[in-house]
Order: C-alpha cells, then structure tokens, then sequence
C-alpha cells in the first residue's frame, strides 16, 4: 500500500527553480531513502510536505487525505519529523522534549499522563538515551540530540516519519542503534519512513528503495539492489564511483 504520493510537484524560490516535477511513492512499512547531492532540494522537498512551503505545482496525498488542503498541526497526524538542526530556546530536560511528542494527542491545556513518561522513558531506555533524561537539551551532543529529537518524533505516533540526515552527526554504533529502532518501529507499528541521506553505503543496508534526484528532478529510482550501481551513482555525483561487495551486501566509495 502507498501511505504517501507526491506527484508532479514543482517548488520554486522567486528567482530560483528548486524542485521540478518530482514524483515520489512511500509505500507502507518501508524505509525510502532520498539521495541527492547537496543543495538540490531534499529539505525543500520536506519543508513542502510539512506545510513549511507551499509547493507551486503538484500534489501530496495519503491514503486517506490531500496532505496540502491539510493545516500544519493537523499534518502532525499523519506525519512525525526529524529536522537535520534543532536549537531548543529553553534548556528543558531531555526526557520533557521527549514526552513533547506526545501534546499532539492531548486536548488543549491538557498535561501529560503517567502513561506519556512511562512511554516516553521506555523508549529512551529502548534507543540508549535514558541517561541523559535529567540533562538540559541544550547541553547534550550533537549526536546525543539527534537521538532524542528522533525519540520525540516516535512518540508522536504518526504512521509517516520523515528524517532530514538523522545520523550526520552519529558515530557507527549511533548510526547503527539509530537504524535498528527504525527498523523495529517499522515492524511494530507498521511506520514509514522517508529519510534524507548523504551515505550511500546506510542506504545500502537499511533501505529498500531509493529516490535519487538530480538538478531538482527525479533521477533514477526503484529498489535500493537495483538502482544503487556504479553507474547511477557515478552520473549522480558526476565523478567515478566504486561499488564492491561484503558478505553479499554492496558497498560504495569513492577515491
Ligand atoms: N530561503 C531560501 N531562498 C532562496 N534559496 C534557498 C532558500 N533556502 C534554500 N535555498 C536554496 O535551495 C536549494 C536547495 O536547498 P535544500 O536545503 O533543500 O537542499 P538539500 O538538498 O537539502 O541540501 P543539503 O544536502 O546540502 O542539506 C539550495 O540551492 C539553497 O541554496
């Protein structure tokens, strides 16, 4: 099942093309990554279907709805977000941005529940983060904040999560926790995810397909053993690119 499809969308500045007719299809229980060389659009294309910006041409919908006829907040239903930064104006505790996740399902004024922190802490504990739970959010790594920022989205409980470079500042064994959550809450609670990423060699391993843009058009896409071959990603980078194997998975470089 599709949970998410834009189609033909198209995203200008006003003396600047940024994305052009770009289609996308985020099928349900999977990781989708995006793959495009800097500043050709990845965030843009999230700020669109987040509401942030108003795409001039196309459509996004679910299933259920028309994401772009929907006000931001009540995109939060269906759609949960881990921006690339995040600077927080006060020094909260860690575990209370993670519970902020959670105020979407609250009534207005409402506080939350046993229920919430309980969940909350249970995730920390989960994702390796719990004992940061006292510390101020703004006194943390940039690492360390990539991590909550992701458990916050995860509480949120919206079938569709878009990460914009979740592990760019995540050491292997982070990057590697990071995936193996996403790849439990995929099972557990049939999430999507989009994700924008820079390493072709995380898209190898734990993605299943593949969107890579070009010049602010779709490139090429398809399943991740497909489509991630020398060649595609030679063209993309515009310099020669290597792929070798390991234990039959493939791997990139470049020299
Ligand atoms: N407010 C703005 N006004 C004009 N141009 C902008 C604005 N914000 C971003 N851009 C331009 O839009 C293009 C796409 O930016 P965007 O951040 O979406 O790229 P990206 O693919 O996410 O890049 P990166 O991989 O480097 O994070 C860039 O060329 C950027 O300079």
């Amino acid at each position: 099942m599709n949970v998410l499809t834009i189609k033909n969308l198209s995203f200008n500045y006003p003396k600047l093309s940024i994305l052009n007719d770009i289609s996308l299809i985020l099928k349900e229980k999977s990781i989708t990554a995006v793959l495009a060389p800097n500043g050709t659009g990845k965030t843009t294309l999230f700020y669109n279907i987040l509401g942030i910006l108003k795409p001039t041409k196309g459509q996004i919908y679910t299933q259920e709805c028309d994401i772009l006829a929907l006000k931001p907040e009540l995109r939060a239903k269906y759609i949960c977000y881990v921006p690339q930064e995040w600077q927080s104006p006060f020094n909260y505790n860690v575990v209370d941005v993670v519970m902020m996740g959670s105020t979407r399902k609250m009534r207005i004024f409402g506080t939350p529940q046993y229920q919430d922190e309980k969940k909350a802490l249970e995730l920390m504990e989960e994702m390796g983060i719990i004992h940061l739970k006292f510390q101020g959010i703004n006194e943390i790594s940039g690492g360390q904040r990539q991590m909550v920022l992701l458990a916050r989205a995860l509480l949120q409980d919206a079938p569709i999560l878009l990460l914009d470079e979740p592990t760019s500042h995540l050491d292997i064994k982070n990057q590697a926790l990071l995936f193996r959550e996403l790849k439990k809450q995929v099972d557990k609670k049939n999430l999507s995810v989009l994700i924008n990423i820079h390493d072709p060699n995380l898209v190898n391993i734990y993605a299943d397909e593949v969107y890579m843009l070009k010049d602010g058009k779709n490139f090429r896409n398809g399943q991740v053993n497909e489509v991630m071959n020398a060649k595609n990603l030679s063209e993309l980078y515009g310099l020669e690119v290597k792929t070798g194997m390991i234990d039959s998975r493939s791997f990139v470089y470049v020299y």
